[in-house]
């Protein structure tokens, strides 16, 4: 017993340092064993800790879980107030809502609002399944994403879930509709496909706009402060998370000048999704039922602005 008490003191020490929020450099003699623990058997002394594991185990209540979908590369997040049970999902995909339902009664959460960060052009939401399953639950989504929901969001909004909350910052520029959702403490940022980890959102079909993005970032994220944690839609790297402050030093294309910006999204040259072209639905503008968020042909071809 004693010995694991004294294998476990340097996580201690460092885990008492990520709930002061500090970011340090590790010790040559400290080995990771999970997220954001570390033992001292393997020298890793050029990574640096990052806070936001500790924030989820210890942060004032509030439960906190990624989850992944491989085929689109989509992160869903459910959120949850471990005292009233009252809980929030983020960006639920269609192929993983009996993974989503299953983890939410296990839990004993009561899922109140599923949540669309914006139209997904390249799968389909879970919102309209979770729907029929869940009494009560409403789905949410941005005023001007031309989708149908039961609220409709706008800028400043706040999304309740027992004490905590999300509030609402409108951020298109890869669609029109796109939101990034903040916790009350601003120490996470759910970015949907505004800003991707060291990334952002294409903007060339769906109404993209890249200087519309370049300027929703900077203005309505890169405000907020530089430890809070950056929770992007997708990531196609295996990256889970970033903070606010990376992104604004380390971002390939946000940390350059609006112009230098534009021209990098102008020759992406990124292959379509996979599944926009399946999807594709011929509505007139959205397709706005209730299980599909995907974009129509019309849409795509009708960008608003090519840069
Ligand atoms: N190859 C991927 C498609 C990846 C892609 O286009 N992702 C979108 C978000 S979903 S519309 C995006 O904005 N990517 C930006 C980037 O720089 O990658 C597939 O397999 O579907």
């Amino acid at each position: 017993m004693c010995s694991f008490v004294n294998r476990l003191k340097p996580v201690l020490a460092y885990s008492l340092c990520f709930q002061k929020g500090y970011s340090r450099k590790v010790p040559a003699h400290i080995k990771h064993i999970g997220p954001g623990l570390r033992t001292s058997k393997q020298p890793l002394d050029s990574v640096i800790i990052r806070p936001y594991c500790s924030r989820m185990e210890f942060g004032k209540g509030l439960f906190f879980r990624q989850l992944f979908e491989s085929e689109s590369s989509t992160y869903t997040y459910l959120l949850a107030d471990k005292e009233s049970r009252e809980a929030v999902l983020i960006d639920p995909v269609l192929e993983t809502v009996e993974r989503d339902l299953k983890l939410v009664e296990e839990l004993g959460f009561n899922l109140k609002v599923a949540v669309n960060t914006h139209c997904h052009a390249d799968h389909i939401t879970g919102t309209g399944l979770l729907k029929n399953r869940l009494f009560g639950m409403k789905s949410a989504i941005s005023r001007h994403s031309g989708a149908s929901a039961d609220i409709l969001l706008s800028e400043g909004d706040k999304i309740h879930f027992g004490k905590h909350h999300l509030s609402v910052r409108e951020t298109p520029g890869h669609t029109d509709g796109c939101v990034t959702l903040v916790t009350e403490d601003h120490s996470m940022a759910f970015t949907g496909d505004a800003l991707l980890i060291r990334g952002c959102g294409r903007t060339d079909f769906q109404q993209g706009c890249s200087r519309k993005l370049y300027e929703s970032v900077h203005q309505k994220i890169f405000t907020l402060p530089p430890q809070c944690l950056v929770f992007p839609a997708h990531d196609y790297k295996g990256q889970t998370a970033s903070t606010v402050g990376e992104e604004k030093r380390f971002n390939p294309r946000l940390t350059k000048s609006m112009e230098e910006f534009v021209d990098i999204m102008v020759n992406l040259n990124l292959p379509k999704p996979a599944k926009i072209v399946d999807q594709v639905v011929d509505c007139g503008l959205w397709n706005v039922g209730p299980l599909l968020f995907n974009v129509c042909h019309t849409c795509e071809v009708d960008d608003l602005c090519k840069g």
